[in-house]
């Protein structure tokens, strides 16, 4: 009996047995409709058997394989094995988190969508006379004499020509005028579009280094300041890819980062085929650029983490943009990070990998350091007789603020403005007030769900939660003693952007942040109008921040950057002089020169002396001699075992059995239950269980054991996940 064993979108890490008497070992890969209970479920099928796992009684027939859907290849299955292991989540689920979701819906899939197919018109065809169609079938002839003048025709020109000549092609198939053939991968990229600009000696050096092994896996980190040119430097790589007829993905943490790099992409390679994968596709969308993608269709892949799932047959350079930055982890579900995943991928496929950033992450340093990356360092400006900014501190313990802006910054801003430059004030919390304050009895407005306080969202009267999203009206009164004198506590963008607005009335400003950005129109009307020099000073979180190129932006200030250094978690420091470096990197990228002014308690922190002289390197070695005092990554690895209930107990109870279930050996650290930092989230109450160790062979020896005896002790109403390589606590 041949059986065929099924990957399923359940959490249950097995394969399901299904009884597929036609099934061979081409199988393999395949999408397969299954009943599953009462329903259907779309599966992949990893594996032909000749006996089942099941008892035979129990076996059920399986209901189809999808042989039109080109199976998912052997080398992705291989990355999902490995993403399976390494963070130890069911396979089934590791796979239907990468496939599109309209492949894995039971709705069958029209075949249009699955194969790109050519009307080619036949012998017969180019011998029949046009005169012999009919005057009165004026499509028919018009059909004819397009297919006799380019030789082929897909079904949406055809479409495009008239509503009437799909239909007709259908005709002419059945009459043997034309023939159906796969569509050919068009593979003609212009890739000698040249830069317009003159290379730099330190980009000509980098793209050298790349070239000399361009064949191999190596992992290259682009360590190259802001404004220093990175781009010019992907694309000069990815042109030397595109020549050998490889195809090249770029990854991006953030969707708002896809347009711009698109176009440049685009404009730099305008007859190649480059699709962009992000979440705000439609469904039919993606599986349409998944699809061209694994046809080898399109040699340009950009997209965000979850484009590192994508089929490609061809793959020949992976690219990971501003490989620092948080977003390239996922936070629920399989917690996978994307740089991670391109690095084996890379390695898979005998490719390099570009990691590049201003500010790359301590682990990614580090490795630079071992030798497991090798790094290449862009130390100056691209832009001729651009310079790094000049920073600025202003102690904000020692001067009066003015809507939470000092004189100096106010003075400079003027002054920006007179000289018809644009500025830039960084606030990284959006709405008005992050805190609604009763004088009176000292009330305070907080969420019910979870452990935060409501934010004040003046423009429409109302309190949000940031966390969860629940929203109510702004209260009248005080709640608790009635008093009508409520106070918005604290500054958000909204509430910068009005006293800006205020204090200069002339100046046209533009608030950026989650709440005006929705949609990626909304992004471009806004990118727009900055290199359009619409907007004056622009208010914004560290959307702002991160890898986008104003080239008339020349000051930057920086409110409330302080309170990450109150916070409990190991990696905020360096999040902190990461993202700081970033937001102080949009100013004076162009010839004039840039200034950045940033309002804090504690100027001589280390972190800001390093951050005045633009030192990295310096700010990074104080950062790893921490981490190595207290055994923190990159000198340990670590898993996180997080827990929620409705109960705190509930959950710190079941952490506890957990961390008794297997023998931890040596060189295991396991540390005892704490409530996590944001106790109490949409509702439910969370705390989690650290574990690591100096060895990843041995933290990975020790979680597959762990896992096993996790998955089979009760749970009650406690939910779990185990977190491989957390970035957030
Ligand atoms: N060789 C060059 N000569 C002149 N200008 C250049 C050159 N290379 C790049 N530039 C310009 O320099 C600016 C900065 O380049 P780019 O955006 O690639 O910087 P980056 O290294 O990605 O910086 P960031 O990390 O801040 O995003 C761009 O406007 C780009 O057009
Ligand atoms: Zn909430």
């Amino acid at each position: 009996m041949t059986i065929i064993r099924v990957a399923l979108d359940i959490p249950i890490d097995s394969l399901f047995d299904y009884i597929a008497p036609d099934a061979t070992q081409l199988d393999i890969g395949s999408y397969a409709r299954v009943p599953f209970g009462k329903k259907f479920m779309i599966g992949i099928i990893l594996a032909i058997s000749d006996d089942a796992h099941v008892s035979h009684d129990k076996l059920k027939q399986a209901d189809e394989i999808l042989r039109n859907i080109p199976p998912i290849p052997p080398a992705l299955i291989e990355l999902f094995e490995f993403c399976s292991h390494y963070y130890h989540y069911p396979i089934g689920r590791v796979i239907m988190n990468g496939v599109p979701t309209r492949l894995r819906s039971i709705k069958p899939v029209p075949q249009r969508f699955i194969t790109s197919f050519l009307f080619r018109l036949t012998e017969t065809g180019y011998a029949i006379a046009l005169s012999s169609t009919p005057g009165r079938s004026k499509t028919k002839h018009h059909l004819l004499t397009h297919l006799k003048e380019v030789g082929t025709i897909t079904s949406k020109e055809a479409k495009q020509l008239s509503q009437r000549a799909p239909k007709l092609l259908q005709e002419f198939l059945a009459q043997g005028w034309v023939e159906k053939i796969l569509e050919e991968p068009e593979f003609t990229p212009n890739i000698n579009a040249s830069p317009i600009l003159q290379l730099t000696t330190e980009q000509i050096t980098a793209i050298n280094t790349i070239q000399a092994e361009i064949g191999l896996f190596n992992t290259w980190l682009l360590h190259g300041i802001t404004g220093s040119g990175k781009t010019e430097v992907y694309l000069q790589i990815t042109s030397m890819l595109l020549k050998q007829k490889r195809q090249v993905l770029i990854l991006v943490p953030e969707i708002n980062l896809t347009p711009r790099l698109e176009e440049i992409f685009r404009s730099r390679f305008p007859n190649t085929h480059l699709i962009s994968l992000h979440s705000k596709l439609n469904p039919t969308e993606r599986m349409n650029g998944w699809l061209q993608a694994q046809r080898g269709e399109a040699s340009i892949v950009l997209g965000t983490r979850l484009a590192i799932f994508t089929p490609l047959p061809k793959l020949g350079l992976i690219i990971v943009d501003e490989e620092h930055d948080p977003s390239f982890k996922q936070q629920d579900g399989l917690r996978y990070s994307a740089r991670d995943i391109a690095i084996f991928r890379a390695k898979q496929a005998n490719a390099p990998i570009l990691l590049g950033s201003a500010t790359p992450s301590l682990e990614s340093y580090y490795n630079t350091i071992t030798g497991r990356y090798r790094r290449i360092l862009l130390r100056a400006r691209a832009v001729k007789n651009a310079t790094l900014p000049i920073i600025h501190y202003v102690n904000t313990r020692s001067v009066q603020l003015k809507e939470g802006l000092s004189e100096q910054l106010l003075i400079a801003l003027e002054r920006t403005l007179t000289q018809k430059q644009q500025s830039m004030v960084f606030i990284n919390r959006r709405g008005y007030a992050p805190v609604l304050l009763c004088k009176s009895c000292t009330w305070l407005a907080t969420c019910s769900r979870c452990s935060s306080r409501l934010v004040v969202h003046l423009t429409q009267k109302n309190l949000r939660c940031h966390y969860c999203g629940y929203t109510e009206q702004l209260p009248p009164a005080c709640p608790q003693c009635g008093d009508q004198d409520l106070m918005p506590f604290g500054h958000g963008t909204q509430r910068i952007e009005a006293a800006l607005a205020k204090l200069f009335p002339h100046a046209r400003i533009l608030r950026v942040d989650r709440d005006n950005t929705r949609g990626k129109e909304a992004w471009q009307l806004i990118l727009n109008a900055i290199h359009k020099q619409q907007v004056d000073i622009l208010v914004g979180t560290q959307l702002l921040a991160k890898g986008h190129d104003f080239p008339n932006l020349s000051l930057v200030g920086v409110l409330n950057a302080d309170t990450s250094l109150y916070s409990m978690d190991f990696r905020a420091e360096e999040r902190l002089f990461a993202q700081l470096m970033q937001v102080a990197g949009r100013a004076g990228r162009a010839e004039t020169a840039g200034e950045v002014l940033i309002q804090t308690e504690f100027p001589n922190h280390p972190l800001y002396l390093a951050l005045q002289h633009h030192d990295y390197d310096a700010y990074a070695q104080i950062l790893l001699r921490e981490r190595e005092i207290t055994h923190f990554p990159p000198y340990s690895h670590q898993a996180l075992l997080n827990a929620e209930a409705p109960h705190i107990a509930a959950a710190i109870e079941f952490l506890s059995m957990a961390s008794k279930l297997v023998e931890p050996g040596k060189q295991i650290e396991i540390f005892d239950p704490v409530p996590a930092q944001m106790t109490r989230l949409k509702g439910l109450e969370r705390a989690h269980l650290l574990v690591q160790s100096h060895s990843r062979k041995k933290l990975q020896l020790f979680l597959s054991e762990w896992y096993i005896k996790l998955c089979k002790i009760p749970h009650g109403k406690v939910r779990w996940a185990l977190d491989v390589d957390p970035s957030e606590f």
